[in-house]
């Protein structure tokens, strides 16, 4: 899915269950589900009607190949006969998805262009789960998942947040609720424009229309759209098939990029994204996430004796190249991925984080100076290679490592709980 908020924190925790092998299998006429033989017939009736729903609302055949069914990560896909490697698995047409296109002209002009785009699909949601069983798109709202099942961090409790509170995810998850009650008091009176459609929204409800939108919606030609059939789809980091967007045919599709046995659950990969990011936007993390990273804050001590002088050289010599959406709070953090081997590299600590180490492991302003006129003499990059001083090189490895030693401390309580 091509629509997350920004994203990228350390983060270690697993509030959904996430074993693969555990996956039950199911077809539509027999859904395992957790609990009663009750709520199997209604999770069988929801995804019996969706099909048909979907078929009609189509007017062709979405999948020949697929079956609806649940695991232990929710509503899934599973092979209903066998797909090779580059098959196209489905096919769904841009006629069914919830987007901005569903919303009466007259209300675009009331929709600031401030608010993210996903706040704007979720108007269009908001609208369709108001109409209830009015709504063309009914069976489908009936599959989606109620406030009490999301379990993006937007929705912890504070005493939950409290303990990701070293991480980043904690300052990312405040900033971005802050964000969306924005959005949501920006929108707010385009919707009392139309209280018919919309009735008396609240916040929360907002909320999780929004947390919906974010989790399993794509960046379209059309805007952010909800695809309905398509969103059954889990996410595996492995995994190459993504969904595409096929303008010519209108349509969307899903190429399997391996064999699948009848009963193995479908795959796609969302988006190469951190477990901050997934937990932020889609409310889970895995266990091994090749596109896992860690951000690492590091500022100048403000005890150093060389503060005032070491500030100034970061100024005139920054680090990295400024972007213009850099937020002031993360000007000093540095990005640190999963560690991987690429052409026989290994990918780790970022160079300009081994050049902060280096910076703060001067002693004297003769030192600091001596790294402008080295980087003079090469690409004009600070301290970027070992610096000559073995002992001086060692001490900003010993920074480097106390600083992350410290971090994964901080961290411990977490890993307990
Ligand atoms: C696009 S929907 C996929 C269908 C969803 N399982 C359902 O019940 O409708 C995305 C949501 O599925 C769940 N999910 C997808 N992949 C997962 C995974 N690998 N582990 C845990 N939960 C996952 C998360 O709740 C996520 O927000």
């Amino acid at each position: 899915m091509g629509v997350v908020p920004r994203g990228a924190a350390p983060l270690f925790l697993h509030r959904r269950p996430v074993t693969p092998s555990s996956c039950l299998r199911c077809t539509l006429s027999s859904i395992p589900s957790p609990t009663s033989s009750q709520s199997k017939e209604v999770c069988n009736k929801e995804n019996d009607e969706f099909l048909q729903w979907l078929r009609q609302k189509s007017g062709t055949e979405i999948s020949s190949v697929l079956s609806v069914g649940s695991s232990v990560f929710g509503r899934s896909l599973f092979a209903s006969k066998p797909i090779k490697a580059g098959d196209c698995i489905l096919k769904v047409p841009f006629s069914v998805h919830i987007s901005v296109d569903k919303l009466p002209l007259e209300m675009i002009p009331l929709i600031s262009n401030e608010v993210d785009p996903e706040s704007i699909a979720t108007v269009a949601l908001l609208a369709e789960q108001k109409l209830g069983q009015k709504s063309d798109w009914a069976p489908y709202i009936n599959c989606l998942p109620c406030l009490g099942e999301m379990h993006n961090s937007i929705f912890w409790s504070k005493e939950e947040l409290e303990m990701i509170r070293p991480s980043f995810l904690y300052t990312e998850t405040i900033e971005w609720k802050k964000r969306l009650e924005k959005d949501f008091l920006t929108l707010k009176p385009a919707m009392e424009n139309f209280r018919d459609m919309f009735g008396n929204v609240q916040l929360e409800n907002f909320l999780h229309a929004h947390a919906l939108v974010s989790s399993r919606a794509w960046e379209t030609n059309n805007g952010v759209a909800m695809i309905p059939f398509a969103d059954f789809l889990n996410h595996d980091s492995t995994s190459r098939s993504l969904l595409e967007i096929n303008v010519k045919e209108q349509r969307d599709e899903v190429v399997a990029d391996r064999n699948y046995a009848v009963g193995d659950e479908v795959f796609i990969r969302y988006g190469k994204y951190s477990n901050a990011t997934l937990l932020l936007s889609f409310g889970f993390t895995l266990p091994f996430n090749c596109y896992d990273q860690v951000r690492i804050w590091m500022d100048i001590p403000s005890d150093d004796p060389l503060y005032a002088e070491k500030r100034q050289l970061l100024h005139d010599h920054p680090l990295r190249k400024p972007t213009i959406n850099t937020p002031k709070e993360i000007e000093g953090s540095f990005l640190i991925k999963q560690l991987k081997i690429s052409k026989g590299k290994i990918l780790g600590i970022p160079m300009a984080l081994r050049a902060f180490a280096r910076v703060l492991s001067a002693t004297s302003v003769t030192e600091l100076e001596e790294m402008v006129s080295e980087a003079a003499k090469k690409d004009g990059r600070l301290a970027r290679r070992p610096l000559k001083n073995r002992q001086r090189e060692m001490q900003a490895h010993l920074i480097l490592f106390d600083h992350l030693d410290q971090m994964i401390q901080s961290m411990m309580p977490l890993l307990r709980t």
